[in-house]
């Protein structure tokens, strides 16, 4: 039988623990307190924004929306975010991605302060995170580590198999696999035959972007499958994996949504938390 990766269900499990955090950190006067910053108007972005939004509300983080308009500078973007480094109420800043196109995404996030850098996508935190010096992950990639280890999935000595090489999961979710001892594989849209490849992934992590991408013929049996897309179709929510041929041949599998995108809203809060301690000495 095909087991079912709940990520709504552990998100609100690791919730509690948070939120016992939390409520700890505030019991010593601490109030965690995040900024999240969104440039333009995509509406896949406005819709994450207001998810992040309700889910701090719900835990009780203290949280400021700036919401600018497309055509903000580099410079203005900038003074915002310097204005943040040195308030010391902020405990964490995000930039959402994507950003208008006449912005450099990586020197504007580079502009944020590595010890308020929830999404941990600085130069800095990136270095930390390849050298194993790190405080701060990737929201998705951390997330995908916790979720297989609460079903019990060992990753040592397993074949991972990542297809994506994003900053912000591909590449992060291949240091953090590797640091648990996986052997870790990236594939991307320049790969040749890909399913060569993906047959061997124990675990098969698909972050590309593109509904049906992976099929029943990429699989190996008894797979783990972890589906990365958030893909409308039709109106309809939809991952990479097409779900109803491949999920019959696996071991586990995330459904989309209920999968991964409640996962990443909830370790971008633990972030948040991480940081604050930090912060606090605690
Ligand atoms: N700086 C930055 N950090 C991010 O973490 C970041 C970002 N930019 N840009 C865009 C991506 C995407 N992302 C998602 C968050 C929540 C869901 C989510 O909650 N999805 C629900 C469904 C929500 C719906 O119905 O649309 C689900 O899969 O069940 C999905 C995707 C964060 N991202």
């Amino acid at each position: 039988m095909t087991e079912l990766l709940n990520g709504k269900e552990f998100a609100k499990f690791h919730g509690q623990h948070l939120q016992a955090e939390i409520d700890q950190l505030k019991e010593k006067g601490i109030f965690p307190h995040f900024c999240v910053i969104n440039i333009g108007d995509d509406p896949a972005s406005a819709v994450y924004v207001r998810t992040k939004k309700r889910k701090a509300e719900k835990l009780g983080i203290q949280q400021d929306i700036f919401q600018l308009p497309s055509s903000t500078t580099e410079a203005e973007v900038f003074a915002l975010i310097d204005r943040l480094n040195q308030d010391p109420e902020i405990n964490g800043i995000m930039v959402q991605l994507p950003m208008p196109k006449h912005l450099d995404p990586e020197k504007v996030l580079d502009r944020i302060d590595p010890e308020k850098d929830v999404d941990g996508l600085t130069s800095t935190n990136v270095g930390r995170l390849w050298q194993g010096s790190h405080f701060v992950e990737p929201a998705t990639a951390a997330g995908i580590i916790a979720l297989l280890k609460h079903y019990g999935v060992e990753l040592t000595g397993k074949n991972c198999v990542i297809i994506g090489r994003s900053n912000i999961v591909g590449k992060p979710l291949a240091a953090l696999m590797l640091e648990e001892n996986a052997t870790v594989s990236i594939l991307h849209s320049k790969t040749q035959n890909l399913a060569r490849l993906t047959k061997t992934a124990d675990i098969l992590v698909s972050a590309v972007g593109q509904a049906g991408f992976v099929t029943k013929d990429m699989i190996k049996p008894g797979a783990v499958v972890i589906d990365v897309g958030i893909n409308r179709v039709d109106g309809k929510l939809v991952g990479d994996v097409a779900f109803d041929e491949v999920s019959p041949l696996v071991k586990m599998i995330t459904p989309v949504p209920g999968g991964i995108g409640p996962i990443t809203v909830e370790f971008l809060m633990e972030g948040v938390i991480k940081l604050t301690r930090r912060q606090y000495g605690r």
